[in-house]
């Protein structure tokens, strides 16, 4: 009962994607019950041309119920063929309607929640399970109505034509619905099963496509294709349990059908030897019991279908409900005009959801408008949680973050990240050409003398001239066919053209080499004139770059002054420095004293 009540509450969750497709999908449901029907009605012309024109020879009579048997069965095609134009179009609509949704839903999900979901999962929800539900809906869903309707008139017909025989071919159907009732719950178990493990599967593979180069590198290959196999076996031991338990309910609809035809002939046999029935009327209600037993086999299929339906929208939902935590304020504050670019962390707190201690505890930090700020801190202390709280891809859990005097919540999250550009230790870019990933940064329109002027800053342009299609050379995915260094750059690109008042930077030099580290360095020269920006050094070339260096530990701020400064007061600093790279860079030194 729970069950059942629970799988209606799944499939509810589709009415707001497919209540536009309801009128089709009735008019269908309409149609795919007229040709069950019109099917239902030929044993009954069937039981009078028997009875009629072939006992008495009537030829004139006969011609007619002919006639009406072949109206009926094109009627019967025709209505089929109407069932599919009306229900196709509707449902793939609502299909689309459905990807849409989750699709913008993964866009407003915080990074918390991509954080703890493998993207394989997420993937199989928006494909397989949304096409899962597309299939319920143009054929379970109006077969299940129609089968039960034509099992129940079907039935009545039965008693009409002869109660002894409509009692024989009940007795025999009851226990293929009772099988049907049993083995459903048990396979809707199963069914889920398979869709996580699909999920699963899909991670698997995507991680293996990106990570190509580290297993190669690494020579790990193997042993991911044997967790790979594992999964995949684990997914067929439940394909098998999905057939096994199909195969019993299968061999119980089909047996029941047969025995019912027996058990009609013979009770028709003393029927007709005592005058009670008529050959018409026996040979009307096997047919009428051969044409039922699809409906009657096809509801335990079609009971399954409606299980794994009701799996598919739950996974659906359990993504579709999920909470957009970071998401804009009821009244947006306009941001302020011109925007000056003064960055202020005050008390902030952070804590990661489930984490047992916050990662930040006190951190009070003041950026001045067009100031480079470097951050330093010992590995995993939070300087990369720092920065990302800037564009509230996490919200603080305490205090408060200020942009130009304004609580970065009480701003528009468009206007946010309209001024607030990031760029990563690891460039990441889409598979798309050079000016649709640098285009990327920003929501505006771009000119083409735009997006060069970006690539001019980021010191980028000339690489990108001499590329087979200039700009519109198509980068593989994650701009693999591109050197380390002219990715980094085309995400410093990325990260300017929409000209913000502030750029995060999460140490664009650290996964470079020597030579590449010069080009890198040479453009965020560039792109850092102007602008307030945030960088997390990780080198001493990193910290050259900026006017300010502020040393993060145990959560907060310990420190802040020039390069000079800190070295002379900073304990932490020092240390700091001596785990880094040591090498001088451009004359500064950068080695403890
Ligand atoms: N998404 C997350 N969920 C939970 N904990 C996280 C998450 N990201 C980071 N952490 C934890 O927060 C702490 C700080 O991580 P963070 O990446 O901010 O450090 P970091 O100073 O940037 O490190 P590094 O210098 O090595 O890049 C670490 O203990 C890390 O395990």
């Amino acid at each position: 009962m729970d069950d059942r009540g629970s799988t209606l509450r799944e499939l509810r969750r589709l009415l707001p994607y497919y209540r536009a497709a309801r009128l089709p999908l009735v008019a269908a449901g309409l149609c795919a019950l007229g040709a069950m029907l019109s099917g239902l009605v030929i044993p009954l012309v069937t039981q009078r041309i028997i009875d009629g024109p072939v006992r008495t020879g009537d030829i004139g009579t006969l011609v007619w119920l002919v006639l009406g048997v072949l109206a009926l069965g094109f009627a019967e095609a025709l209505l089929l063929w109407a069932r599919r134009q009306l229900a196709g179009p509707a449902n793939t609509r609502s299909e689309a309607r459905m990807r849409a949704a989750l699709y913008a839903h993964l866009q407003r999900l915080p990074l918390s929640f991509h954080d703890q979901w493998q993207s394989g999962q997420l993937l199989s929800r928006g494909v397989d399970d949304v096409a899962t539900v597309r299939r319920f809906m143009t054929f379970t869903v109006i077969y299940l109505v129609t089968n039960t309707t034509t099992i129940v008139v079907g039935l009545g017909v039965m008693y009409t034509l002869s109660p002894v025989l409509g009692l024989v071919v009940t007795v025999c159907l009851l226990p293929v619905m009772v099988s049907n009732y049993f083995y459903e719950n048990r396979y809707r178990v199963v069914a889920r099963r398979a869709q996580d493990q699909t999920g699963d599967l899909a991670t698997t593979v995507e991680e293996s496509v990106l990570g190509i180069r580290v297993l190669k590198a690494f020579g790990r290959g193997r042993h991911l294709r044997a967790h790979y196999l594992v999964q995949a076996e684990e997914l067929r031991q439940t394909g098998l349990r999905k057939v096994s338990i199909l195969a019993t309910l299968w061999a119980t609809i089909i047996v029941l059908p047969g025995l019912a035809i027996a058990a009609l002939l013979a009770a028709g046999a003393f029927g007709i030897a005592d005058g009670s029935l008529t050959l018409g009327t026996l040979i009307a209600a096997i047919t009428l019991t051969t044409y039922l037993s699809w409906p009657v086999e096809s509801l335990g299929w079609f009971l399954a279908e409606l299980n794994t339906s009701a799996a598919a929208c739950e996974r659906f939902g359990e993504v579709a409900d999920a909470a957009a935590t970071v998401t804009d304020p009821a009244r947006p504050k306009p941001l302020p005009n011109p925007v000056r670019g003064e960055l202020r962390f005050e008390g902030v707190r952070m804590r990661y959801p489930d984490a047992e201690k916050d990662v930040l505890s006190e951190v009070d930090l003041v950026l001045r408008p067009g100031e480079t700020v470097a951050l330093v801190g010992s590995t995993g202390c939070g300087k990369t949680t720092l920065t990302s709280l800037v564009p509230r891809f996490y919200d603080v859990s305490a205090g408060r973050i200020t942009l130009d005097g304004v609580d970065i919540r009480e701003l528009a999250l468009h206007d946010l990240r309209g001024q607030v550009s990031v760029a990563f230790e690891e460039a990441v870019l889409f598979s798309a050409t050079v000016r649709e990933n640098v285009a990327m940064g920003t929501a505006r329109p771009t000119t083409e003398e735009q997006v060069r002027e970006a690539l001019r800053v980021a010191n980028a342009e000339e690489f990108v001239d001499a590329l087979p299609q200039g700009l519109d050379t198509p980068i593989g995915e994650q701009g693999l066919s591109l050197s380390g260094g002219q990715r980094q750059r085309l995400a410093l690109a990325r990260a300017v053209i929409g000209r913000p008042a502030v750029l995060v930077l999460d140490d664009p030099l650290s996964a470079l080499d020597v030579h590449t580290e010069a080009e890198v360095e040479q453009a965020l020269r560039r792109v850092l004139r102007g602008v307030t920006a945030l960088v997390v050094a990780h080198r001493p070339s990193t910290v050259q770059l900026a006017d300010r260096v502020a040393v993060l530990d145990e959560g907060r701020i310990v420190a802040t002054g020039t390069h000079r400064e800190l070295l002379a007061s900073s304990a932490v600093y020092r240390t700091l420095l001596s785990t880094m790279d040591t090498e001088p860079v451009n004359g500064m030194e950068v080695t403890a004293r």
